[in-house]
């Protein structure tokens, strides 16, 4: 466990409650809660007198001085790329041109908060209108509008708190915006009141290693300061805790780790049954954590990266240097590279079309290369390059593939650039029912446990109200799990999983012992998994699996594995 300030040790009182979410990730943290400031909102429109329009206007400059200032401040805290982009942002809340326009707003009779609005919205029309790289910077802008208004009001700065201490952030829920420049050293938990366990916090609180409680309602009444303790384990959120609880805690996360410590290399059970631990790779900058972890290798490599934030596909040289870049990271270990998985919750403009109605049922996924083929080509011609003299051993895989005809194709097309290896993932119920007629069609089968369960109970993955739709325990998604595991084994074919469910170390008994032969996680999640798994046998595995696939929902589930398995393993 981590812990922040010394508020953390403060004896129990009447207040302490015990609040409810999903938890993510087996640690805790106890410490002081920061929440995410939220962007201001306007205040009424002012007529300022023309005598108080110089001190209008000085107010209004000086809110920009602040948010340039502040921005420098955190360019010069956090180094790196992000420095270069805070200090861009900041150059521009400087520009002369744009504090002579909101001093001529104010001269007209606008009040500083409106007068900076304006400006700012007459800025972004421009640049929107400038197109190409120019209008990428919109949403800097709009930030910079954000905090002006807020700062000319004397309001916290949108965005990521700075207490000046370690803290447990709290908000509505994490954009990846937000989340860029957020300090794992001074972050010690996170807890969001909406999002499921498949939404972008979850997982990157698994990339970070942070505790989290995510779709925690609760959440919402809290404040800032308050002493909390997150326990991902449980998914609770306990308000102003006793010393012991936050002791027992501690004490818990210490056991699980001596046990992660020492179990190491490839997975196994107890008995020596071979299960391969990977890890999940979404962007360059993890790929440092990803390749030092303990694992045979990537199962699930996120291309999508590549791809954001840009108005046309990423050259063949660009996607050719970011692939080598990894296989030779992982020289002698698998790396599965899944390619574009656009539409739903990964939009790309010049890829998804803007006006379909489910975009999640859309054309996405695979099913984007049946409207732009040389968009798939390209992609797999880079792959095909950078692999051609490395050492990593190269799979790839198509995302949302649905019907056996689609797995063929692909897997010529990968054949045709000269790749070995060629894989379809299992996401779509269709897909899992079919899995045998899937899996003679290509080399693996990969089951993608997050949009599985959002396809299997029509629950849109992005909303924290349907999380239990969406929790990879329920007992109909473990079915789906099933049928595909033993597909594959009947032809011959692996399977693995690479959805946030092979992250949870009592559930990767479970998968095991419905026949899958890889699990692809966080790679903070590893040790965890193969501590566990080394303390099951294979028939443990399986009596686990019974237990999970016989209960009437995913809570039963959850608690049958949990009564039922070697209890030293859980700590
Ligand atoms: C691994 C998966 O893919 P993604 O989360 O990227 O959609 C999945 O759907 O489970
Ligand atoms: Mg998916």
């Amino acid at each position: 466990m981590t812990t922040g300030t010394t508020t953390t040790a403060a004896p129990a009182t009447s207040a302490t409650r015990v609040l409810d979410g999903i938890g993510v990730g087996g640690g805790s943290a106890a410490g002081p809660v920061a929440r995410m400031a939220q962007p201001s909102v306007l205040p009424p429109p002012r007529t300022v007198d023309p005598a108080d329009v110089p001190a209008e206007a000085a107010a209004a400059r000086a809110a920009l001085a602040r948010v340039a200032a502040d921005l420098e401040e955190r360019a010069a805290a956090v180094g790196g790329d992000a420095a270069q982009v805070l200090s861009a942002q900041a150059m521009m809340a400087a520009d002369p041109t744009l504090a002579d326009q909101v001093g001529d707003l104010v001269a007209g009779g606008a009040d500083a908060a409106h007068a900076l609005d304006n400006a700012f919205r007459a800025f972004r029309a421009s640049l929107e209108a400038a197109g190409g790289y120019f209008a990428e910077r919109v949403a800097d802008l709009d930030d910079l509008r954000h905090r002006s208004v807020a700062a000319v009001q004397g309001h916290a700065m949108p965005g990521l708190p700075d207490p000046g201490h370690p803290y447990i952030l709290v908000a509505e829920d994490l954009a990846p915006a937000d989340t860029a420049l957020l300090d794992p050293a001074e972050v010690l938990a996170l807890v969001t009141e909406r999002g499921g366990p498949t939404s972008h916090t979850a997982i990157l609180a698994k990339i970070l290693g942070l505790p989290a409680v995510v779709g925690c309602a609760a959440a919402a009444a809290l404040t800032d300061g308050t002493p909390v303790l997150v326990d991902g384990a449980a998914g609770t959120v306990v308000t102003d805790p006793d010393p012991d609880t936050v002791a027992e805690a501690a004490a818990r996360d210490e056991r699980r780790r001596e046990a992660a410590a020492r179990v190491s290399g490839p997975g196994r059970t107890a008995d020596g049954h071979a299960v391969k631990l990977l890890v999940n790779l979404g962007a360059l900058p993890e790929l440092d954590a990803a390749a030092a972890a303990d694992s045979e290798g990537v199962g699930l490599f996120r291309t999508e990266f590549l791809y954001l934030d840009r108005e046309q596909a990423p050259t063949a040289e660009e996607q050719t240097g970011a692939y080598r870049t990894v296989f030779d990271a992982f020289a002698g270990r698998r790396v599965v590279v899944r390619t574009l998985d656009a539409g739903a919750d990964k939009p790309l403009p010049f890829v998804t079309a803007a006006d379909e109605q489910n975009p999640a049922l859309g054309v996405r996924g695979l099913r984007t290369a049946r409207r732009d083929p040389e968009l798939l080509e390209a992609q797999l011609a880079a792959i095909a390059a950078a692999a051609q003299d490395t050492e990593a051993d190269v799979w790839v895989m198509a995302p949302m593939v649905s019907v056996p005809g689609e797995a063929a194709e692909f897997t010529a097309r990968v054949r045709a650039h000269g790749l070995r290896t060629a894989g379809a993932m299992v996401e779509v119920p269709a897909a899992a029912l079919r899995a045998k007629d899937l899996a003679r069609q290509c080399d693996f089968l990969s089951i993608g446990t997050n949009d599985l369960a959002q396809y299997a109970f029509a629950a849109d993955r992005t909303l924290g109200t349907l999380a239990e739709f969406l929790d990879p325990w329920q007992p109909a998604l473990l079915e789906l799990v099933r049928t595909a595991a033993q597909a594959g084994a009947a032809c011959d074919r692996p399977v693995g999983v690479c959805g946030e469910a092979a992250a949870d170390p009592m559930l990767a008994l479970v998968l095991v012992g419905l026949g899958v032969s890889s699990l692809s996680a966080a790679p903070s999640c590893l040790g965890d998994v193969r501590a566990t798994l080394a303390a099951h046998s294979l028939d443990d595995c399986r009596r686990l699996a019974g237990l999970a696939l016989a209960a009437p929902d995913a809570t039963a589930a959850r608690a049958a594995v949990r009564d039922g398995s070697v209890r030293e393993a859980l700590t």
